[in-house]
Protein backbone atom coordinates (compact mmCIF):
# COMPACT_ATOMS: atom_id res chain seq x y z
CA UNK A 1 0.00 0.00 0.00
CA UNK A 2 1.14 3.54 -1.12
CA UNK A 3 0.61 5.93 0.89
CA UNK A 4 0.71 9.45 -1.27
CA UNK A 5 3.58 11.88 0.13
CA UNK A 6 3.15 15.05 -1.85
CA UNK A 7 0.02 16.31 -3.90
CA UNK A 8 0.51 18.88 -6.13
CA UNK A 9 -2.53 21.43 -7.88
CA UNK A 10 -2.58 22.23 -10.72
CA UNK A 11 -4.61 25.68 -11.80
CA UNK A 12 -5.20 27.56 -14.83
CA UNK A 13 -7.61 29.02 -17.59
CA UNK A 14 -8.50 26.55 -20.26
CA UNK A 15 -5.99 26.04 -22.81
CA UNK A 16 -3.19 27.91 -20.25
CA UNK A 17 -1.21 24.11 -20.63
CA UNK A 18 -2.52 22.83 -17.43
CA UNK A 19 -2.59 18.93 -19.01
CA UNK A 20 0.89 19.13 -20.87
CA UNK A 21 2.88 20.11 -17.84
CA UNK A 22 1.23 17.62 -15.90
CA UNK A 23 1.83 15.02 -18.46
CA UNK A 24 5.45 15.84 -18.94
CA UNK A 25 5.89 15.87 -15.08
CA UNK A 26 4.21 12.36 -15.05
CA UNK A 27 6.30 11.39 -18.16
CA UNK A 28 9.46 12.90 -16.80
CA UNK A 29 9.42 11.97 -13.11
CA UNK A 30 7.84 8.00 -14.09
CA UNK A 31 5.30 5.82 -12.24
CA UNK A 32 5.62 7.86 -9.13
CA UNK A 33 2.87 10.32 -10.26
CA UNK A 34 -0.64 9.79 -10.88
CA UNK A 35 -2.79 12.30 -12.41
CA UNK A 36 -6.61 13.38 -11.31
CA UNK A 37 -7.95 15.02 -14.38
CA UNK A 38 -10.48 17.55 -12.59
CA UNK A 39 -12.78 17.40 -15.95
CA UNK A 40 -13.44 13.63 -14.35
CA UNK A 41 -15.07 15.05 -12.11
CA UNK A 42 -17.89 16.73 -14.22
CA UNK A 43 -21.98 16.12 -12.94
CA UNK A 44 -22.89 13.30 -14.68
CA UNK A 45 -25.57 14.53 -16.64
CA UNK A 46 -26.80 11.35 -18.10
CA UNK A 47 -30.56 12.16 -17.45
CA UNK A 48 -30.02 15.14 -19.90
CA UNK A 49 -30.43 15.11 -23.95
CA UNK A 50 -27.20 15.58 -26.04
CA UNK A 51 -28.89 18.59 -26.51
CA UNK A 52 -29.43 20.31 -23.35
CA UNK A 53 -26.19 18.66 -22.44
CA UNK A 54 -24.72 21.38 -25.40
CA UNK A 55 -26.32 24.15 -23.65
CA UNK A 56 -24.39 23.44 -20.04
CA UNK A 57 -22.54 26.24 -18.56
CA UNK A 58 -19.38 23.85 -18.19
CA UNK A 59 -17.26 26.58 -16.52
CA UNK A 60 -19.41 27.10 -13.04
CA UNK A 61 -17.88 25.40 -10.66
CA UNK A 62 -21.56 24.15 -10.11
CA UNK A 63 -20.51 21.92 -12.95
CA UNK A 64 -18.35 19.51 -10.64
CA UNK A 65 -19.27 16.84 -8.14
CA UNK A 66 -17.03 17.72 -5.51
CA UNK A 67 -18.42 15.74 -2.76
CA UNK A 68 -17.14 13.25 -5.44
CA UNK A 69 -13.49 14.71 -6.26
CA UNK A 70 -13.06 15.43 -2.47
CA UNK A 71 -13.63 11.86 -0.82
CA UNK A 72 -11.52 10.34 -3.90
CA UNK A 73 -8.87 12.25 -3.30
CA UNK A 74 -9.26 11.23 0.61
CA UNK A 75 -9.58 8.12 -0.08
CA UNK A 76 -6.12 7.87 -2.30
CA UNK A 77 -4.42 9.75 0.58
CA UNK A 78 -5.40 6.74 2.69
CA UNK A 79 -3.61 4.99 0.33
CA UNK A 80 -6.65 3.17 -1.06
CA UNK A 81 -7.45 3.13 -4.84
CA UNK A 82 -10.74 4.34 -6.52
CA UNK A 83 -12.95 4.00 -9.32
CA UNK A 84 -12.05 7.36 -10.82
CA UNK A 85 -14.98 8.56 -13.64
CA UNK A 86 -13.73 9.23 -17.11
CA UNK A 87 -14.89 11.98 -19.12
CA UNK A 88 -15.85 12.00 -23.08
CA UNK A 89 -15.91 15.93 -24.14
CA UNK A 90 -17.40 14.58 -27.39
CA UNK A 91 -20.47 13.00 -25.72
CA UNK A 92 -20.27 15.74 -22.84
CA UNK A 93 -20.90 12.98 -20.40
CA UNK A 94 -19.04 10.71 -18.48
CA UNK A 95 -18.14 7.12 -19.93
CA UNK A 96 -19.54 4.00 -18.56
CA UNK A 97 -16.19 2.72 -17.71
CA UNK A 98 -14.99 4.45 -14.68
CA UNK A 99 -10.77 3.44 -14.21
CA UNK A 100 -9.44 2.07 -11.28
CA UNK A 101 -6.62 4.39 -9.88
CA UNK A 102 -4.04 3.22 -7.29
CA UNK A 103 -2.32 5.75 -5.07
CA UNK A 104 1.15 6.49 -6.01
CA UNK A 105 3.47 8.75 -4.41
CA UNK A 106 3.12 11.73 -6.07
CA UNK A 107 -0.73 12.91 -7.12
CA UNK A 108 -0.95 15.61 -9.77
CA UNK A 109 -4.97 16.70 -9.70
CA UNK A 110 -5.74 19.15 -12.76
CA UNK A 111 -8.28 21.30 -14.00
CA UNK A 112 -9.33 24.96 -14.02
CA UNK A 113 -10.77 24.69 -10.76
CA UNK A 114 -8.03 22.49 -9.02
CA UNK A 115 -7.47 25.47 -6.62
CA UNK A 116 -11.18 26.46 -6.29
CA UNK A 117 -12.36 24.42 -3.48
CA UNK A 118 -10.98 25.23 -0.10
CA UNK A 119 -10.69 21.15 0.88
CA UNK A 120 -8.71 19.98 -1.23
CA UNK A 121 -6.67 23.18 -1.08
CA UNK A 122 -5.85 21.71 2.29
CA UNK A 123 -4.95 18.28 0.60
CA UNK A 124 -2.41 20.19 -1.67
CA UNK A 125 1.26 20.45 -0.74
CA UNK A 126 1.85 22.70 -4.16
CA UNK A 127 -0.62 24.60 -5.44
CA UNK A 128 0.41 26.08 -8.95
CA UNK A 129 -1.45 28.04 -10.95
CA UNK A 130 -0.49 28.18 -15.14
CA UNK A 131 -0.76 31.69 -16.20
CA UNK A 132 -1.18 32.19 -19.94
CA UNK A 133 -2.50 35.25 -21.84
CA UNK A 134 -6.33 34.60 -22.72
CA UNK A 135 -5.33 35.11 -26.73
CA UNK A 136 -2.88 32.11 -26.55
CA UNK A 137 -5.42 30.05 -25.01
CA UNK A 138 -8.15 30.90 -27.48
CA UNK A 139 -5.97 30.19 -30.05
CA UNK A 140 -4.95 26.89 -28.21
CA UNK A 141 -8.70 25.70 -27.64
CA UNK A 142 -9.50 26.04 -30.93
CA UNK A 143 -7.08 24.10 -32.56
CA UNK A 144 -7.75 21.38 -29.30
CA UNK A 145 -11.22 21.60 -29.22
CA UNK A 146 -11.94 21.07 -33.22
CA UNK A 147 -9.06 18.33 -33.47
CA UNK A 148 -10.04 16.59 -30.32
CA UNK A 149 -13.39 17.30 -28.71
CA UNK A 150 -15.07 17.09 -31.61
CA UNK A 151 -16.29 20.92 -31.75
CA UNK A 152 -16.51 23.39 -34.71
CA UNK A 153 -14.83 26.74 -35.02
CA UNK A 154 -18.33 28.74 -34.69
CA UNK A 155 -19.23 26.33 -31.54
CA UNK A 156 -15.96 27.11 -29.68
CA UNK A 157 -16.23 31.28 -30.43
CA UNK A 158 -19.59 31.20 -29.01
CA UNK A 159 -18.95 29.10 -26.15
CA UNK A 160 -16.04 30.57 -25.19
CA UNK A 161 -18.00 34.39 -25.34
CA UNK A 162 -21.36 33.19 -23.72
CA UNK A 163 -19.16 31.02 -20.47
CA UNK A 164 -15.71 30.50 -20.91
CA UNK A 165 -14.58 34.10 -20.94
CA UNK A 166 -17.16 35.41 -18.21
CA UNK A 167 -16.30 32.58 -16.02
CA UNK A 168 -12.69 32.66 -16.18
CA UNK A 169 -12.87 35.79 -14.78
CA UNK A 170 -15.83 35.78 -12.19
CA UNK A 171 -14.34 32.36 -11.00
CA UNK A 172 -11.02 30.65 -12.32
CA UNK A 173 -8.55 33.60 -12.20
CA UNK A 174 -9.38 34.58 -8.84
CA UNK A 175 -7.87 31.23 -7.44
CA UNK A 176 -4.41 32.38 -8.34
CA UNK A 177 -4.03 33.88 -5.37
CA UNK A 178 -4.11 30.61 -3.42
CA UNK A 179 -0.69 29.58 -6.10
CA UNK A 180 2.34 29.02 -4.60
CA UNK A 181 3.97 29.20 -7.85
CA UNK A 182 2.53 30.76 -11.19
CA UNK A 183 4.08 29.11 -14.12
CA UNK A 184 4.29 31.83 -16.98
CA UNK A 185 2.36 29.86 -20.87
CA UNK A 186 2.38 26.44 -18.97
CA UNK A 187 5.56 23.76 -20.23
CA UNK A 188 8.02 26.05 -20.39
CA UNK A 189 11.23 23.92 -19.54
CA UNK A 190 12.69 25.69 -16.79
CA UNK A 191 9.87 25.39 -14.58
CA UNK A 192 9.19 21.91 -15.92
CA UNK A 193 12.02 20.57 -14.89
CA UNK A 194 12.65 22.72 -11.83
CA UNK A 195 9.40 20.66 -10.86
CA UNK A 196 10.68 17.28 -11.73
CA UNK A 197 13.43 18.52 -9.61
CA UNK A 198 11.48 19.16 -6.48
CA UNK A 199 9.28 16.19 -7.15
CA UNK A 200 12.16 13.46 -6.92
CA UNK A 201 13.52 15.54 -3.61
CA UNK A 202 10.01 14.87 -2.35
CA UNK A 203 10.13 11.05 -3.20
CA UNK A 204 13.59 10.36 -2.35
CA UNK A 205 13.25 12.76 1.48
CA UNK A 206 10.01 10.47 1.82
CA UNK A 207 11.90 7.19 1.03
CA UNK A 208 14.83 8.65 3.83
CA UNK A 209 12.45 10.12 6.36
CA UNK A 210 10.93 6.17 6.25
CA UNK A 211 14.18 4.83 6.96
CA UNK A 212 15.10 7.63 9.50
CA UNK A 213 11.35 6.63 11.44
CA UNK A 214 13.65 3.21 12.25
CA UNK A 215 13.77 3.38 15.90
CA UNK A 216 17.03 4.26 17.01
CA UNK A 217 19.07 2.64 19.92
CA UNK A 218 21.76 4.89 21.37
CA UNK A 219 22.44 6.30 24.87
CA UNK A 220 22.04 9.85 23.23
CA UNK A 221 18.79 9.13 21.82
CA UNK A 222 17.67 7.56 25.14
CA UNK A 223 18.72 10.76 26.70
CA UNK A 224 17.12 12.91 24.36
CA UNK A 225 13.94 11.41 24.85
CA UNK A 226 13.83 10.96 28.75
CA UNK A 227 11.56 13.39 30.47
CA UNK A 228 14.13 16.67 31.06
CA UNK A 229 12.41 16.55 34.77
CA UNK A 230 13.26 13.15 36.10
N1 LIG B 1 3.76 25.58 -24.22
C1 LIG B 1 2.95 25.25 -25.25
N2 LIG B 1 3.22 25.66 -26.49
C2 LIG B 1 2.42 25.36 -27.50
N3 LIG B 1 1.29 24.62 -27.41
C3 LIG B 1 0.96 24.19 -26.21
C4 LIG B 1 1.75 24.48 -25.05
N4 LIG B 1 1.16 23.93 -23.98
C5 LIG B 1 0.06 23.33 -24.43
N5 LIG B 1 -0.08 23.47 -25.77
C6 LIG B 1 -1.16 22.94 -26.61
O1 LIG B 1 -2.32 23.72 -26.32
C7 LIG B 1 -3.46 22.89 -26.18
C8 LIG B 1 -4.04 23.08 -24.79
O2 LIG B 1 -3.08 22.61 -23.86
P1 LIG B 1 -3.54 21.79 -22.57
O3 LIG B 1 -2.31 21.33 -21.89
O4 LIG B 1 -4.58 20.78 -22.94
O5 LIG B 1 -4.19 22.99 -21.74
P2 LIG B 1 -5.20 22.95 -20.52
O6 LIG B 1 -5.10 21.60 -19.89
O7 LIG B 1 -4.72 24.04 -19.62
O8 LIG B 1 -6.54 23.25 -21.10
C9 LIG B 1 -3.01 21.46 -26.46
O9 LIG B 1 -3.32 21.15 -27.79
C10 LIG B 1 -1.50 21.51 -26.25
O10 LIG B 1 -0.85 20.60 -27.08
N1 LIG C 1 -18.61 18.96 -22.03
C1 LIG C 1 -17.67 19.88 -21.83
C2 LIG C 1 -17.00 19.98 -20.62
C3 LIG C 1 -16.03 20.95 -20.49
N2 LIG C 1 -15.74 21.78 -21.50
C4 LIG C 1 -14.71 22.79 -21.37
O1 LIG C 1 -13.54 22.25 -20.88
C5 LIG C 1 -12.78 23.28 -20.28
C6 LIG C 1 -11.93 22.72 -19.16
O2 LIG C 1 -10.96 21.83 -19.69
P1 LIG C 1 -9.49 22.35 -20.07
O3 LIG C 1 -8.77 21.08 -20.42
O4 LIG C 1 -9.61 23.28 -21.22
O5 LIG C 1 -8.94 23.02 -18.85
C7 LIG C 1 -13.77 24.28 -19.72
O6 LIG C 1 -13.35 25.59 -20.06
C8 LIG C 1 -15.09 23.91 -20.42
O7 LIG C 1 -15.60 24.97 -21.16
C9 LIG C 1 -16.44 21.68 -22.69
O8 LIG C 1 -16.19 22.45 -23.64
N3 LIG C 1 -17.38 20.73 -22.83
Amino acid sequence: MTIPSFVIGIAGGTGAGKTTVARLIAEGVGDSVTRIPLDNYYEDLSHLEFEEREQVNYDHPSAFEWELLREQVSTLLEGQPIEMPVYDFERHNRTDEPERVEPTDVIVLEGIFALYDEDLNDMLDLRLYVDTDADVRILRRIKRDVIERGRDLEGVIEQYLATVKPMHEQFVEPTKKHADLIIPEGANSVAVSLLEEKIRAEIDGDARRDWEREPLESPLVEELAADPDE
